[in-house]
């Protein structure tokens, strides 16, 4: 299986049209790969808060077509990171969006635990509540979104739902890029899944990106990882080494369900 995380450079001087129009050329240039990812917030900025409400579109609208037909066009599974979702009867969503190589949108995403602490994406998003996963010829993809890589029981959750391939779009500051890179090796290692985990590169909402996007092994090796700058990532792998590594190693077959504290001695 052949991947490319296209870790974009989300530069506010730059028009979000004229980004759209960029993301989706390179997309259509990894023609070849089975599956291309771009980052959480690419289009708007995962800190810039102030363009949200204004940007935010449906998932038909113009990011969703682009998208669609830059899949089509390189004939490939194209995760499209995330976009502000606007639904029409609710609030704004932190949604990912992936598309069959026929352009047809097959899963969308909306980020369970928005970051922030009660301010940025935590006080203006609605928060998902469904877990999300699609099965590929490739193998089962997990679907979770930058913060989320903090919390374990998310990927246990889309472990016991079949997840082979963790993809995980993100807007990860550089001044966090150390739990980046141990977060996205500890999901791997213990759920004994591939982790594809494509970051912005670039200066957002006043917050420098960490890049350093990465595809890591089932195993916590590291099989690629880009640089700090704008780069597309392409790494070859088996998707049948997650499977090898559970009967080879078979750790998960020794968990310990229903773990309780202690009942209070009275
Ligand atoms: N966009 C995000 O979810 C940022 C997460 C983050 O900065 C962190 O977990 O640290």
């Amino acid at each position: 299986m052949r991947v490319s995380l296209i870790q974009l450079d989300v530069d506010p001087a730059e028009s979000p049209d004229a980004r759209r129009s960029r993301a989706a050329a390179l997309v259509r240039r990894q023609h070849g790969s089975d599956l291309v990812v771009l980052p959480e917030l690419w289009l708007l900025g995962g800190f810039a808060y102030d363009a949200w409400s204004d940007g935010a579109e449906p998932l038909d609208g113009p990011t969703a077509e682009a998208m669609s037909e830059a899949a089509k066009d390189a004939g490939v599974w194209l995760h499209a990171g995330s976009i502000v979702e606007r639904d029409p009867d609710g609030p704004i969503y932190n949604t990912s969006m992936l598309y069959s190589p026929t352009g047809e949108l097959t899963r969308s995403y909306r980020k369970i635990h928005r970051f922030g602490f009660d301010q940025g994406e935590a006080a203006v998003m609605g928060a998902g509540t469904e877990l999300v996963t699609a099965g590929t010829e490739f193998g089962t993809l997990g679907l979770a979104t930058c913060y989320d890589l903090r919390f374990p029981e998310l990927f246990r959750a889309l472990l016991d739902a079949g997840t082979e391939i963790f993809v995980v779009p993100a807007a990860w500051p550089a001044r966090r890029r150390e739990h980046w890179t141990l977060f996205a090796r500890a999901r791997a290692v213990e759920e004994q899944a591939f982790v594809l985990a494509c970051n912005t590169a670039g200066t957002h909402g006043g917050v420098e990106q960490g890049g350093r996007s990465l595809v890591v092994d089932p195993w916590g090796a590291v099989l690629a990882e880009a640089g700090a700058g704008e780069e597309v990532l392409t790494v070859e792998f088996d998707p049948a080494e997650a499977a090898r590594a559970r009967q080879e190693f078979p750790v998960l077959r020794d968990r310990v369900m229903g773990i309780r504290a202690p009942a209070e001695r009275g």
